[in-house]
C-alpha cells in the first residue's frame, strides 16, 4: 500500500492511498481523513460510500466533511465505487460496470470475477485501515444515492459491525427502480428472490438489529420519483418498527451541494454513536 496524496486540512490530514485488493483483483484507491485527534490516539471511523460515476475523489473534494470530522475526532474513509482497470469488465452506460459497483458481490459472469464491493467495503478495507491508521473498533457507514443504498444494505446485512448508519438520497429499493434493476440483473441474475438480499426495504423486515436511520432527501432531486422513492423506505420502516428520521429538504437537488449542506448533521449523528 502506498500514499499518493497528502494535504493538511483543518488541523489534520487528507490522504489518498492505493493498494492491491485481493477481494477485487485490482489496484484500488481510497481517501482517508485523519483528524487532529488521531495524532494523540485512536479515533472511530466513518466509512463513506459514493454514488454512480464517482471515484474516491468526489466526497473528499466536494462534501466539506473534514471540518466536522476534525470537530468530532472522527476518521473518514472514502473508497472508490467499483473495481477499476483496462482489464476489468465495463459497460458503456454510467450506471453499470466501473463507477457503478452497487456494493454487492456479483455472482454472474463476466462480473463475478472482480465485482465484490460488499466484501471489499465490509472486510478487506476495514482490516487494511485498522492495520495502518490509529482506529478504534467503532465504525459508522454513510453514503449517497447508490452509496446510500450501499450504506443501508451493508449495515442491515452485518448486525453488530457498525454503530451508526445514515444516507443522502439513497436508492432505498433497488429491486423496484431502473438503476437497481439494470445492475442487479447484470450482477446477480434474473432471480428476484436473490435481489431481496441486497435491497434495504426487503432487509428491514427481518433485521436482527434496529440501528436508527438518518436519511436526508432533497425535494427537488431529479431522481426522486423514478430512482429513489423514499416513501418506500418510510413504509418499510413503519411496517418493521424500525427507527427512521427521514428529512425531506425542500429545494435541494441530488448534487454534492446538497450533501455539503447537511453533512455536518450526519457527522454529528455518527459521532454521538461512535464516541458513546
Ligand atoms: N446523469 C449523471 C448521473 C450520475 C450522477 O448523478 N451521479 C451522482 C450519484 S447518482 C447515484 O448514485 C454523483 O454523485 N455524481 C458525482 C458528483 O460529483 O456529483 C451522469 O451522467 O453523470
Amino acid at each position: 500500500m502506498h500514499r499518493i496524496e497528502q494535504h493538511a486540512c483543518f488541523g489534520g490530514r487528507q490522504e489518498v492511498w492505493q493498494h492491491d485488493s485481493s477481494t477485487l483483483g485490482c489496484a484500488m484507491r481510497f481517501g482517508v481523513y485523519l483528524p487532529p485527534q488521531a495524532a494523540q490516539g485512536p479515533c472511530p471511523v466513518l466509512y463513506w460510500l459514493s454514488g454512480l460515476t464517482c471515484t474516491e475523489q468526489n466526497f473528499i473534494t466536494k462534501a466539506g466533511a473534514q471540518r466536522y470530522a476534525a470537530e468530532h475526532g472522527v476518521i473518514l474513509v472514502a473508497p472508490d465505487t467499483s473495481p477499476r482497470g483496462e482489464d476489468i469488465t465495463n459497460d458503456d452506460g454510467y450506471d453499470l460496470g466501473q463507477g457503478a459497483g452497487f456494493y454487492v458481490n456479483a455472482t454472474r459472469a463476466p462480473w463475478a470475477r472482480h465485482y465484490r464491493m460488499h466484501d471489499y467495503v465490509v472486510e478487506e478495507l476495514p482490516a487494511l485501515v485498522d492495520a495502518h491508521f490509529p482506529t478504534t473498533t467503532a465504525r459508522g457507514v454513510s453514503g449517497h444515492s447508490m452509496g446510500g443504498h450501499g450504506a443501508l444494505v451493508i449495515a442491515l446485512r452485518n448486525p453488530g459491525r457498525y454503530r451508526s448508519v445514515s444516507a443522502f438520497s439513497p436508492i432505498v429499493a433497488p429491486s423496484r427502480v431502473p438503476w437497481g434493476e439494470r445492475a442487479f440483473e447484470a450482477y446477480l441474475g434474473d432471480d428476484r428472490a436473490v435481489w431481496k438480499q441486497w435491497d434495504a426495504c426487503e432487509l428491514l423486515r427481518d433485521a436482527r438489529e434496529r440501528l436508527p436511520l438518518l436519511v436526508d432527501q432533497g425535494g427537488d432531486d431529479e431522481f426522486l420519483q423514478r430512482q429513489l422513492r423514499p416513501e418506500l423506505l418510510r413504509d418499510a420502516c413503519a411496517a418493521a418498527g424500525h427507527p427512521l428520521e427521514l428529512r425531506m429538504q425542500p429545494g435541494y437537488d441530488h448534487s454534492y451541494y446538497f450533501i455539503a449542506s447537511f453533512i455536518g448533521d450526519h457527522v454529528a449523528h455518527h459521532a454521538r454513536a461512535l464516541h458513546a
